[in-house]
């Protein structure tokens, strides 16, 4: 290993990722393309785990988050939380049971030849070099431009040089013991197993230690976590808080199962400090318990941006004056989308004298205006470059030809039930897409769950606990489980398309090949991705890999959808019924509390919110992808007539993937290269004017303002 100290735009290598440096074991064997399924059949995994044995000493293969923790579950409280509730109502196991109900009416039907031919073993056919011939036939300008923006690069690394401080060198074959840290803290590391820290932990515990503003970037799956953690809990045990107890660190994160998650790491951290408290503050959890639980004043508050903005204006004995620490976990996602406002607000908030760690496995231009801005001289520690893949990882492309694409259902359930069989995490663009291929799936009897943003906290927290058990084999989800979690051995990941951008790729194949693991990534690529699919090649340390699955074996899983798409169409549409029915339960239900409520005269305050109810709905506008708006339109009668035929007429698998990359192209046309628009910097300048101005400064300027628009009513 070397290190590059004395180079201060350098990345400080502490993974060396040349190839020929890194010992990447031999995923391929011998070249027998035949023998390809069973690269993942249990023989073969082993021979794998053979293969890396005592090439990743980093990491320990024992390790295990909490799975289930009394107090997550204790916060899950309330009707629209307990799972008893939700298995009463059916709402867990409807969708289920119903594909189970399906499945036996057409077992009794005598198997057709599409199903024992489906049941035959694969016969894909992987190949290397067609990729790298894509490569080869890269236009020369291409070349040009690319030394180009290299140069422009530099320019730019040369004045974020004087900004940023580097980093002392750090031995990289230390022991936790080694270093500062407290007994009880060691004696926790010691139970979980974990007995020298990986590189990001290394370097970023004594710079952290010594109070440093941090700024971290370092592949998917590399300890960030525990980077993080471990300063933050040796500072509040050696300098224990002086006067009244009081919230002094904040760790930020995009989603609720990260904090979840993030939670569950401090838990286990402080098993042996028990003066510590730590609590989570995120959407879809009981509101009140959180708050009975920020009125008890823990040292550590885990949140995601919303939640929290709640409690900061509407706990009146919350605040986050007294904050020494705050991190900003997968910081570049939370600048993203809905919250960039949001993240404004809660820095606003924070004490002006706090240290601040921000980490993140991928860095973009946004998220440089953010380091600018609310880090102090910040240490910069990049452990890989900033677009790197899990070194273990084995990236797999399948070519989606043109007018191919309504093939792309058939490639997934073939690859799940031919070759795949557990533990893949498979990635769709839409909600819907996500819902209709846990049913399609499911029907094919394959044990499935879903994972997305229109099921409630408990379904799903439930359906992560159920694929961490191993009680479902196959896990579909939106991006919203791209990020940070942490799920042992998940063995592939498959992307349905590919994602929006090559950051966002990073993260999804993330999934896998986690703490010096193997793993393997499957993407789809049709005629229109084929951009983003040269821009991941470009980063490919090890060769990709082309696969084949041939043609007549996609037909056979075509047919057999086909033939299962009445069964599809009925269960989506008893879900319909019951959705119907459940909302107008749910109206029901209010209209009866807002009666009582009446007739009490109580009327509950109203929740402040940073922004106007006016102000909210502009920004949800203006980040929505489609042109639906949250103004009501009012349709003439033929266009309600069109509008109805359109959703009543059956859509095709093409129709499907047209939508499903409808949703990519109209994320990319509103983040053309990246988010560095014209108006996203704008965006971000004025971040930064905010950002510096002192409480006080923000309070003349909003009164020196028209009309104060901030801290409106819920
Ligand atoms: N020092 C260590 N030794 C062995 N294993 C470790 C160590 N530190 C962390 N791990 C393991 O690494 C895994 C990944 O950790 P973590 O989730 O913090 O990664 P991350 O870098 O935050 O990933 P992502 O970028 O996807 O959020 C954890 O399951 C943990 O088991």
């Amino acid at each position: 290993m070397s290190r590059q100290v004395d180079d201060p735009l350098a990345l400080i290598p502490t993974i060396d990722i040349d190839d020929d440096d890194v010992d990447v074991p031999d995923l391929d064997g011998p070249d027998e393309d035949d023998d390809e399924e069973e690269l993942i059949s249990k023989p073969r995994a082993h021979k794998m785990a053979q293969a890396t044995k005592g090439k990743a000493l980093d990491f320990n293969d024992q390790f295990q988050f909490f799975l289930d923790d009394p107090d997550e579950r204790r916060m899950l409280k309330g009707k629209d939380n307990s799972d008893d509730y939700l298995k009463s109502r059916g709402e867990l196991s409807n969708i289920d049971e119903r594909i189970a109900e399906l499945r036996n009416r057409r077992k009794k039907k005598p198997k057709s030849p599409s199903e024992v031919e489906e049941e035959k073993p694969s016969t894909d056919h992987l190949e290397d070099e067609s990729y790298e011939m894509e490569l080869e036939q890269e236009p020369v300008a291409d070349k040009m431009k690319t030394k180009e923006s290299k140069k422009k690069k530099s320019l730019k690394n040369k004045q974020q040089d004087e900004f940023f401080e580097d980093s002392p060198a750090f031995s990289p074959d230390q022991v936790f013991s080694e270093m500062k840290i407290s007994r009880p803290l060691l004696k926790a590391l010691s139970a979980m197993g974990l007995h020298s820290p990986t590189p990001i932990q290394a370097a970023t515990v004594p710079i952290a230690l010594a109070g440093r503003d941090v700024c971290a970037c370092a592949v998917t799956g590399s300890g960030k976590t525990i980077a993080f953690s471990l300063p933050i809990l040796e500072r509040l045990l050696y300098k224990p808080h002086q006067t009244a107890p009081c919230t002094r660190v904040l760790v930020l994160a995009p989603t609720r199962e990260l904090c979840v998650q993030i939670h569950q790491v401090f838990r286990q951290l402080t098993q042996f400090a028990h003066n510590i408290t730590a609590c989570l503050s995120t959407g879809g959890l009981d509101l009140k318990s959180q708050e009975a639980a920020l009125r008890l004043q823990p040292d550590v508050v885990i949140a995601t941006p919303g939640r929290l903005i709640d409690h900061i204006h509407n706990s009146p004995t919350f605040t986050l004056q007294n904050i020494e620490i705050l991190v900003l976990d997968e910081a570049d996602r939370m600048l993203d989308e809905y919250y960039f406002e949001q993240m404004k607000e809660v820095i606003n908030n924070c004490s002006r004298t706090r240290q601040t760690m921000l980490f993140s496995a991928t860095m973009t231009d946004q998220i440089k205006d953010l380091i600018q801005v609310s880090l102090n001289r910040p240490i910069r520690l990049f452990i890989d470059d900033n677009q790197s893949v899990a070194p273990y990882l084995r990236q797999e492309f399948i070519r989606v030809r043109e007018h191919r694409e309504g093939d792309r259902e058939a490639i997934v359930a073939a690859l799940l039930t031919r070759t795949f069989h557990d533990r893949v995490i498979v990635f769709a663009q839409t909600k819907k897409q996500c819902h209709r291929m846990h049913v399609m799936l499911g029907l094919l009897g394959i044990k499935i769950g879903e994972l997305h943003g229109d099921l409630n906290q408990t379904q799903r927290l439930d359906t992560l606990r159920r694929f961490k058990n191993e009680e479902i084999d196959i896990l579909i989800a939106t991006d919203l489980a791209a990020r940070g979690l942490d799920i042992d051995n998940v063995k592939t990941v498959i992307n349905f398309i590919l994602p929006n951008t090559l950051k966002h790729y990073i993260h999804r194949v993330g999934r896998t090949a986690r703490a010096g693991k193997t793993g393997r990534s499957i993407s789809l690529v049709g005629e229109n991705e084929r951009h983003l699919l040269k821009d991941i090649l470009k980063t490919c340390k090890v060769p990709a890999k082309m696969r084949i699955i041939p043609q007549e074996i996609i037909q056979i899983f075509r047919n057999k959808l086909e033939e299962l798409e009445p069964d599809i169409e009925e269960v989506l549409k008893m879900e319909y019924g019951d959705k119907m029915l459940k909302s107008c339960e749910t109206q029901i239900d209010r209209a009866e509390r807002q009666l009582k409520q009446a007739k009490a005269s109580i009327t509950a305050p109203e929740r402040e919110w940073f922004q106007t109810r006016n102000e909210r709905m502009k920004e949800q506008d203006k980040l929505r992808l489609d042109t639906h708006s949250n103004k009501k339109k009012k349709f003439s009668k033929e266009e309600r007539e069109e509008i109805q035929k359109t959703k009543s007429t059956p859509k095709t698998a093409d129709d499907r993937v047209k939508f499903e990359m409808q949703k990519v192209s109209q994320f990319q046309s509103r983040h053309p290269t990246e988010m560095k628009t014209k108006k996203r910097s704008r965006d971000a300048s004025s971040f930064k004017t905010d950002l510096t101005l002192d409480k006080k400064q923000r309070r003349s300027k909003s009164a020196g303002a028209p009309p104060p628009t901030k801290k409106s009513k819920r």
